[in-house]
């Protein structure tokens, strides 16, 4: 058995990750910690390796080398992406995918038949709190009076935050979001970093974005990657006098 030291109460603890694509290291030897309750915005040119991260965390890909644990002592590399799902970790892909035809208040009621398996429930009506549940969902996502619109017919922000509550009704501790703002009006960017300010105070959240607007207004640690390692982290202003940071992504 491998001998980690792990610093105690991590929700999230990247040592050391490396993952190539013939002979090309899109992750060289990434570390990030994240404690409970965090949320932190990941910032970073093309190509940094992002998404390859998320990938990693998400049990999507392997690392070559390296430690992801996942709440102190759970070994994600040991895990496939259905498991780690399960062990309470969210994933938000830059698309939605809610599902058009259905309802809103139907989307959400699938995710939590998700949560439990098809079978359950179809032989199960909602209970009194599967009901409250959708519905502090359906208020935190601010879709309350739209319970009943075809998600099809919501607008792009709107289906971002639908998929985000169809998230949340499986109660993962950790979410990782893949660039929410992208495409949406500033109200809605605006909107959706109160949703993720909110998020924050019972959840875990990584961030992907490029909106600076977005993430000075998200007020949360940064992290910078570049050519897959930590190039800087610190507050938006701090890493945004980063001379480096300048120079790789922010100045360009
Ligand atoms: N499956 C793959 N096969 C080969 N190369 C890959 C693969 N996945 C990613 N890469 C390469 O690894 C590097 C990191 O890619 P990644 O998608 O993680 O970057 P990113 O920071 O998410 O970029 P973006 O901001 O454009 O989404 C890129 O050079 C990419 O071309």
């Amino acid at each position: 058995m491998r001998s980690v030291h792990i610093p105690q109460d991590t929700i999230l603890y990247v040592d050391g990750v490396t993952k190539s694509f013939d002979g090309f290291k899109a992750l060289n030897s990434l570390s990030l910690i994240l404690e409970p309750g965090q949320m932190r915005a990941i910032i970073g040119p093309n190509g940094a390796g992002k998404t390859t991260m998320m990938d990693v965390i998400t049990g999507k890909l392997r690392p070559d080398e390296g430690t992801v644990f996942f709440n102190n002592d759970i070994d994600l590399t040991q895990h496939d992406e259905a498991e780690i799902a399960n062990i309470g970790i969210g994933r938000k892909f830059q698309k939605p995918s809610v599902i058009e035809n259905l309802t809103v208040f139907e989307n959400l009621e699938l995710a939590l038949a998700g949560r439990r398996g098809v079978f359950e429930s179809l032989i199960h009506k909602l209970s009194s709190s599967d009901n409250k549940q959708i519905g502090d969902t359906l208020a935190l996502i601010r879709l309350a009076d739209k319970q009943d619109w075809q998600a099809g017919s919501l607008s792009h922000g709107q289906k971002q935050w639908l998929e985000i509550g169809m998230l949340i009704m499986q109660e993962p501790q950790l979410l990782l979001i893949d660039e929410p703002a992208a495409g949406m009006t500033d109200e809605e960017t605006a909107l959706t970093a109160e949703l993720f300010k909110e998020l924050a105070k019972k959840h875990s959240l990584v961030v992907v974005e490029h909106d600076m607007d977005f993430v000075k207004a998200l007020d949360c640690p940064v992290t910078v990657l570049h050519e897959g390692s930590v190039l800087a982290q610190g507050s938006l202003e701090q890493v945004q006098q980063n001379q480096q940071v300048i120079e790789v992504y922010l100045g360009r």
